[in-house]
């Protein structure tokens, strides 16, 4: 997969500052920004023998941490994360963000929450004022197969917009997820939106829904890359450091 200057200067920046002696377990993100931020991690920890066990949050994930020689953790094993690092779709000024364009949002959203810090890396593009306005393919969110026509239907009744079947683009019929599930996109207003805290939790009880893509204010820091190669370091200030 391609990397760009944008996202490389931005996965740089952020395990330069993030990776050192102190850090010992590691969520490791998905995605195309979270590959050269693997690929650096490895150069420190091989250069400086430090002792670093990685928790992926994806198929994805588990190969990259395996092919750059690092070592592999699990969630059933350790449940308490020094740190996780992670791509995102869109990242709004109140820190939330909408994740699983790639269609990890469930064992992304596993880690994070077991991570003392949820960083993210990121193109600039993806900092917007306000969610849906940048990333406008809707909120992931992995939903039991069986279950996927009535989510929908359960998901427009309650919240309004359109929710879409994501399709595969090499195979005919739904996206499986790395747990075996489909995923619906939710396309929202905007403008409709009050509170993402109770928009998250109104998906989440919906019967049928197993998580969303929806991370309300759970990033501490951001770690944003412009095309010249500059990076905006950008620090929750609800969260204590
Ligand atoms: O949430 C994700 C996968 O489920 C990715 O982190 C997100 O889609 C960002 O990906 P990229 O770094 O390729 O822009």
């Amino acid at each position: 997969m391609p990397v760009n200057l944008a996202k490389e200067s931005a996965a740089n920046a952020a395990v330069d500052e993030q990776i050192h002696n102190n850090i010992h377990i590691i969520g490791v993100g998905s995605g195309s920004t979270i590959v050269p931020a693997v690929k650096r991690i490895a150069e420190i920890v091989h250069k400086n023998n430090l002792d670093l066990i990685c928790v992926p949050t994806s198929l994805q994930a588990r190969e990259l941490i395996l092919s750059n020689g690092l070592k592999l953790g699990s969630l059933a094993e350790y449940q308490e994360l020094d740190l996780a690092i992670d791509g995102a779709d869109e990242v709004d000024e109140q820190f939330n963000c909408i994740k699983g364009g790639g269609g990890c949002q469930t064992q992304e959203k596993l880690v994070a929450v077991c991570a003392k810090r949820f960083i993210v890396v990121a193109d600039e593009k993806k900092w917007s004022p306000c969610l849906g306005t940048k990333w406008t393919k809707g909120i992931p969110i992995e939903v039991i197969p069986i279950a996927y026509k009535l989510t929908k239907k359960e998901i427009e009744k309650q919240l309004g917009g359109e929710v879409v079947v994501r399709e595969g683009t090499e195979k005919l019929g739904p996206v499986l997820t790395d747990q075996g599930n489909f995923i619906l996109d939710w396309k929202f207003d905007p403008l409709k939106i009050v509170n993402w805290f109770d928009v998250n939790r109104t998906l989440k009880l919906v019967p049928g829904v197993v998580e969303t893509g929806l991370f309300v204010n759970m990033i501490y820091k951001g770690y944003f890359g412009n095309s010249d190669g500059k990076v905006e370091i950008r620090t929750n200030p609800t969260m204590s450091s």
